[in-house]
């Protein structure tokens, strides 16, 4: 079984809901998140899925949540933008796009470099 990661840090407001603590109140995280895909065959040039191509999809949903105030967008108007949820988040929008070879196995999200939240199903 053959896996590739794509990561990248974006930068985001967020409050989270009725938490009990001062990360109700505004702040903001650089968030390193990370995309894995895997499969078992390569194509004829040695690649699972070129790296080009994760970066064109992955950065097109990044795009969307960078230097955003994450409260504010329709996905976390109703859900708190915690790092399990934006995690969830950012692998349905990647859902949405299939490679010839290689599945979506995980999204990683890293409030700070030692607290990360995984999502994958
Ligand atoms: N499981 C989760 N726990 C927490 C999340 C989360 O997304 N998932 N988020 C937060 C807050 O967003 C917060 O900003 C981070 O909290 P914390 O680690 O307490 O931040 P500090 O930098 O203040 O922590 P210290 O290590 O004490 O400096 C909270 N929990
Ligand atoms: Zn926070």
């Amino acid at each position: 079984m053959f896996e590739i990661r794509v990561e990248k840090t974006i930068a985001c407001a967020h409050r989270l809901f009725d938490y009990n603590g001062p990360c109700e109140e505004l702040h903001g995280h650089n968030y390193r998140i990370e995309v894995a895909y895997a499969g078992t065959e390569l194509d004829r040039f040695g690649m699972l899925i070129d790296f080009t191509d994760v970066k064109r999809v992955f950065n097109g949903v990044l795009e969307t949540l960078d230097h955003k105030y994450l409260n504010d967008l329709p996905a976390f108007k109703d859900l708190s933008p915690s790092a399990e949820n934006i995690a969830k988040h950012v692998y349905d929008e990647l859902k949405r796009e299939t490679f010839e070879r290689g599945t979506l196995v995980s999204v990683s999200v890293w409030e700070t470099p030692t607290q990360v939240a995984v999502y994958r199903e």
